[in-house]
């Protein structure tokens, strides 16, 4: 329509019906919406840009837990969102009895390459069968297949972060350290390798050549993009998104290159593990997909959907265990007594370093498990609220009536640090998973934590995850010691004291949660031990 040619009186009427328009909805979503009644930042009420800006910014997490300290534990968080503190929700919102009423939201749509894949796909039927086949990949059974790629990583990572210049104490020396090393950048060089190898049996070695390291900081850049369009939905709808977030699609191009070799590579090998390979020690999942059956249907998966599976697998796996391993290394380096203890309970339970194996001796190492539990409620790779829409009317969640069409959610960092789950929330403290205070405050602690979420749509690489979170951490206490780096670079990582509510807690790892956290530092030095008890 050319604007010039309109009447005055016209163009005056429309802008007049506009305003009306935009009158009515503004009244509407604040005064007679379903979830009009729920307390709520003020402008979250009328648009998802405000969750947008918090995505952006990194401090969504933060935003949502600042939120439910002010306006209580049911929050209105975007025009149809409304985000819970509870129990109660987490079981009704991702348990698996809700499953049919509250599928996974629509606004996932921005992370979908091509066709939806297990983790993106809204729920039914299609998703239940796609788990069911890659359960088979990960299962614990495949898992003691691919232990020994696990481990031969893990020795890697110690042996490039003990290093050459970090000497134990001897009669004539004094005890070295190694340079300061920045963590954030080691921990994804190793969670990157290992899944690489695990899931493709692919070898790109970023922890000892530089090569492919762009590659874990293509997964960030994209990330941020795409927390902003999960915020913000409508947005991603419009595509003018590409003129805002043009590092971020190069990234993301960059990353679609790169895995589109690494298939192509993997393709060139032997593709069919055969019944007889399948979960062999020669097996990566790539392998043991091909030869997976649905258990109640008979059928597999096509090649395509194995190629677009792992790579799921790989983004999923890697940014989330590397912040995991940053966490625990980081209140490990910040807590002296619990340094001890858990280092004090591996150096016991292993004679060498090559013993450090998945089994009764790891396992035994309940107080080690207690940090790594505890790292993942302080700090949990993914802290935001994982939307759910409904799809049914009126379903109760918490004991809330909420009317199809909303999405929901519990926001991980928020109930991980909720004072009636847990006492001194924002105090690292493994003794909370160990010792009950004569109240259940064991139970509770349980009830309440879900790095991995719950439910039908819970995390398919808990296991693996755990798995490899334990034998890092055992391994790098047995090789020998590690502490913050002097100076400013120790400082790197922490909250600040005159920083922003949230961001001011010293003692606490900060992350910046872009669909999953995105972490700075720690820099830690690290030091062997005499070699007759490290076997270095
Ligand atoms: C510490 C490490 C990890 C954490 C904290 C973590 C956390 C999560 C969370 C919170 C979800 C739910 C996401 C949502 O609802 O949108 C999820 C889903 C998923 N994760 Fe993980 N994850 C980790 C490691 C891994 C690893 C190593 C793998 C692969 C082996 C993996 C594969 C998946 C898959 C496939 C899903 C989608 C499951 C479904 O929708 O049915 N994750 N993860």
């Amino acid at each position: 329509m050319d604007w010039t040619t309109l009447s005055r009186p016209a163009a005056v009427g429309g802008s007049a019906a506009l305003l009306i328009l935009l009158l009515a909805k503004v009244t509407y979503l604040a005064f007679f919406h379903p979830l009009a009644r729920y307390p709520g930042p003020w402008i979250a009420k009328f648009t998802n840009a405000y969750a947008a800006y918090h995505a952006w910014k990194g401090d969504i997490h933060l935003d949502m837990w600042r939120c439910h300290e002010r306006y209580g534990d049911h929050v209105r968080y975007g025009p149809n969102r409304l985000i819970f503190n509870t129990t109660e929700a987490l079981r009704d919102i991702y348990g698996t009895g809700a499953t049919s009423k509250v599928v996974k939201a629509s606004a996932y749509e921005p992370l979908v390459h091509r066709a939806p894949n297990t983790l993106t796909i809204r729920g039914g039927k299609e998703h239940a069968r796609r788990r069911r086949i890659m359960a088979q990949g990960v299962s614990d059974k495949a898992q003691r297949g691919y232990e020994h790629r696990i481990l031969a990583h893990i020795t890697k990572f110690c042996d490039v972060m003990f290093g050459s210049q970090s000497k134990p104490e001897t009669e004539n020396s004094p005890r070295t350290w190694s340079e300061p090393a920045d963590m954030s950048y080691w921990c994804y060089y190793l969670s990157f390798d290992i899944m690489a190898d695990v899931v493709f049996g692919a070898h790109y070695n970023l922890l000892q050549d530089e090569r492919f390291r762009y590659v874990v900081e293509s997964i960030d850049k994209s990330n941020v993009r795409m927390s902003f369009l999960i915020q913000f939905p409508q947005f991603a709808k419009l595509k003018i998104d590409k003129y805002m977030f043009r590092e971020a699609i190069t990234a993301r191009n960059r990353f679609i290159k790169f895995v589109t070799r690494i298939v192509r590579e993997r393709l060139g090998k032997a593709t069919t593990a055969g019944p007889d390979k399948i979960n062999t020690e020669d097996a990566d999942v790539f392998a043991n997909l091909t030869a997976a059956k649905d258990p109640e249907t008979g059928g597999g998966f096509t090649l395509n959907e194995i190629a677009a599976e792992s790579t799921t697998l790989i983004v999923a796996g890697a940014d989330t265990s590397s912040v995991a391993f940053g966490a625990i290394l980081f209140y490990l380096a910040d807590n002296k007594e619990a340094y001890d203890r858990a280092a004090a309970e591996v150096r016991s339970k292993f004679q060498s370093r090559d013993d450090i194996a998945m089994g009764a001796a790891l396992a035994s190492c309940v107080y080690l498990y207690a940090c790594l539990n505890e790292a993942l409620r302080m700090s949990p790779p993914v802290g935001l609220a994982l939307w759910r829409e409904v799809v049914a009317d009126n379903v109760v969640l918490d004991g809330q009536a909420i009317v199809a069409g909303c999405d929901v959610g519990v926001p991980l960092y928020s109930i991980h640090h909720d004072p009636k789950y847990y006492e001194s929330p924002f105090e690292y403290r493994p003794e909370r998973w160990l010792v009950d205070d004569g109240t259940g405050s064991v139970e509770r602690a349980r009830s309440a934590f879900n790095p991995f979420s719950l439910g039908m749509r819970s995390c398919l690489g808990k296991s693996l995850a755990t798995t490899e979170m334990a034998l890092t951490t055992a391994a790098v206490l047995f090789t020998g010691d590690f502490r913050f780096a002097e100076g400013e670079k120790g400082l790197v990582g922490r909250g600040q004291k005159d920083g922003p509510l949230g961001r001011h807690r010293h003692n606490e790892y900060q992350l910046f949660d872009h669909v999953t956290g995105q972490k700075n530092g720690p820099f830690l030095q690290f030091s062997s031990r005499p070699l007759d008890h490290a076997d270095c």
